[in-house]
């Protein structure tokens, strides 16, 4: 098996750089549209417009709707490929992101990515996570290519609400766990390739970033400041898990995470804060240390992620529940194939109820 890297083009960090989108885009074409959903829309709508316009772009705003459904995918792409557009500039969560890409894919258009809160590892990816319009996972969509431009403004990362962060780092914190999997079991990444050294590498530095910056970096952000260690750990929630996991390859976390998904109790969960109990639970799966699982447990609390079911919606899971998790997350379509044995659903409900017990002793 061939090894393979891919990532964006361009990647562009730093505090203020959304009112510098024109100059970083000017070569991506000449009229653009701009997607992002009310409350976004007002943060970054004017800055986003002014500085494409001061660029010699058209620009047309369009509303997000919410969910990286098949039927707004078809609702975005209709709308853009009536405006005429060339590049699609998307500002948001993961949702509106994953929408993007997916438009940009099918319009064969340019796609500009900008994350206004650093909570997944969704904005350098090139695949889009579509789910039904009630919020079930239902499938991955692989496209031909990355965003051509990734621009996170840290100042707006800061200023969003502390949860989105943290979520971020549950997200990040699973790139290396998986990614090492992956290259254990001589997995596939997410290009149907084998991993190479820089995907390995950089998912590596993405944990020790993570363990290094992120208690000080939530701690920033509660109080809306950019510091050396936000910019540390934005990059790393976004850049180096980004490439770190669609490089290195997805494991069992995102897989239990997807199980987890076909609950409604966990709706309510964001994505990092349902793939932090499946990163405890690959842990637990892969046979760790104690030291090392709690270590991790530990860490999970300084930052203010979940630990139990409990914490993501689930007060009392029924067997039921919990057999459907697991069988979900074990379907053969699922990255925890990736993992270097071979998993049955029973171990993953038994990972679960695990890190329950665990998490609870150390609450
Ligand atoms: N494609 C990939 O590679 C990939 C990777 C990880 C996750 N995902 C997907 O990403 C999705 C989850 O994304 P998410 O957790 O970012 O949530 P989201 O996209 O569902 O929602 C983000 C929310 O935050 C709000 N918001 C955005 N910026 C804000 C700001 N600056 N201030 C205040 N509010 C703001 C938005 O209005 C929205 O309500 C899931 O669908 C998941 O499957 C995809
Ligand atoms: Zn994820």
């Amino acid at each position: 098996m061939a090894k393979i890297f891919a990532s964006p083009a361009n990647y562009t960090q730093g505090r203020g750089v959304a009112a510098e989108i024109g100059t970083h885009a000017e070569d991506l074409g000449g009229s653009a549209v701009l997607l992002a959903d009310d409350i976004v829309m007002d943060i970054v709508g004017d800055t986003v417009t002014e500085s494409l316009e001061d660029h010699e772009f058209d620009t047309e705003t369009m509303e997000f709707r919410g969910e990286c459904s098949e039927r707004e995918i078809e609702r975005v792409a209709d709308q853009a490929s009536e405006y005429g557009s060339d590049v699609i500039v998307s500002a948001g969560g993961g949702k509106a992101l994953d929408a993007a890409k997916a438009v940009a894919e099918r319009l064969d258009i340019a796609m500009v990515s900008m994350p206004t809160i650093a909570s997944t590892d969704a904005p350098t990816s090139s695949l889009s996570v579509i789910y039904t319009e009630h919020g079930e996972f239902e499938e991955y969509w692989f496209h031909s290519k990355n965003p051509e431009l990734v621009l996170v403004d840290t100042a707006i990362i800061a200023g969003a609400p502390t949860r989105t962060f943290r979520s971020g780092i549950a997200d990040a914190l699973a790139t290396w766990f998986e990614a090492d999997a992956t290259y254990r079991s001589h997995g596939e990444n997410i290009f149907g390739g084998a991993s190479t050294r820089a995907g390995h590498a950089l998912a590596e530095l993405c944990y020790e970033t993570l363990r290094r910056h992120g208690v000080s970096a939530v701690h920033a952000v509660e109080n809306g400041a950019v510091t050396e260690s936000v910019e540390a750990v934005t990059e790393a929630n976004t850049l180096l898990s980004g490439l770190g996991f669609e490089s290195g390859g997805l494991a069992a976390a995102h897989s239990i995470h997807n199980g987890l998904t076909q609950l409604e109790a966990t709706h309510d969960a964001t994505h990092g804060e349902k793939v932090n109990i499946g990163t405890l639970s690959q842990l637990v799966l892969e046979g760790k240390d104690d030291a090392f699982v709690e270590d991790v447990i530990e860490f999970s609390l300084d930052i203010g992620l979940p630990v139990t079911l409990a914490d993501i919606g689930l007060d009392d899971p029924t067997d039921d529940q919990l057999e459907t998790v697991a069988e979900a997350a074990c379907v053969e379509e699922e990255t925890i194939h990736n993992e270097p044995f071979p998993v049955e659903p029973a171990m993953v409900r038994d990972a679960l109820v695990t890190v329950n017990e665990l998490g609870e002793r150390h609450k």
